[in-house]
């Protein structure tokens, strides 16, 4: 990944594959189902943005009623910078989880290098971290996930794309 910096991390993936609304709700649905075998949690906890649309769909699945975020910033589009917590997690949540996060249930769309993930498992260790989707680097973080998809690929959410006219395959569409 390191040896183009001047591309996005998009460019360098490589490989493109595109989840649309419907396919996002089965993986979410999917994932829930794993969760049920791990709960109860007390909370659930969405890394904003992508982990809004997911910790939706799992809670409603579980019937948890808590919802809280944390408010993370990196990815400019396509290219990480640093890091930076815009909103930690509320004092309520924090209580619920013990002060290490027992009991509560992290969310996000997916882990790429596990960057954001680190970061959250570093606030709350004792909290179970729950992915959509994940790659290799990232994937030692999550405790629960439902598809891998390899480093180089780079996974294109319906909330971030619309649909368009492709050319056929064999004039060189992807
Ligand atoms: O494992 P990493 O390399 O850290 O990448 C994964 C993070 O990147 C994306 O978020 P992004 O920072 O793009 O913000 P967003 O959720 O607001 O789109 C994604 O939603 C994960 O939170
Ligand atoms: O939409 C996205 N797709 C990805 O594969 C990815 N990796 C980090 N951040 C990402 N955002
Ligand atoms: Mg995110």
């Amino acid at each position: 990944m390191a040896e183009h910096p001047e591309l996005s991390a998009q460019e360098r993936a490589g490989k493109a594959f595109p989840v649309s609304w419907d396919q996002f709700h089965r993986d979410c649905r999917a994932l829930t189902w794993r969760l049920n075998e791990v709960g109860p949690f007390h909370a659930v906890i969405a890394i904003t943005r992508g982990g809004l649309v997911p910790a939706a769909i799992v809670a409603r699945e579980l019937g948890v009623r808590i919802i809280d975020t944390v408010c993370i910033a990196s990815y400019d589009h396509t290219k990480q910078g640093d890091l930076k917590v815009l909103k930690g997690i509320s004092a309520d949540t924090a209580k619920l989880g013990g002060g290490t996060g027992k009991g509560l249930l992290i969310v996000d769309d997916l882990v790429d290098t596990g960057k954001t993930g680190r970061l959250v498992r570093e606030m709350i260790p004792d909290a179970h971290f729950a992915t959509v989707y994940a790659k290799p680097m990232g994937r030692p973080l999550v405790d629960t996930f439902i598809t891998e998809v390899s480093q180089d690929t780079w996974i294109f959410f319906p909330w971030d794309t619309a649909l368009s006219f492709q050319p056929p395959i064999r004039d060189g569409a992807a």
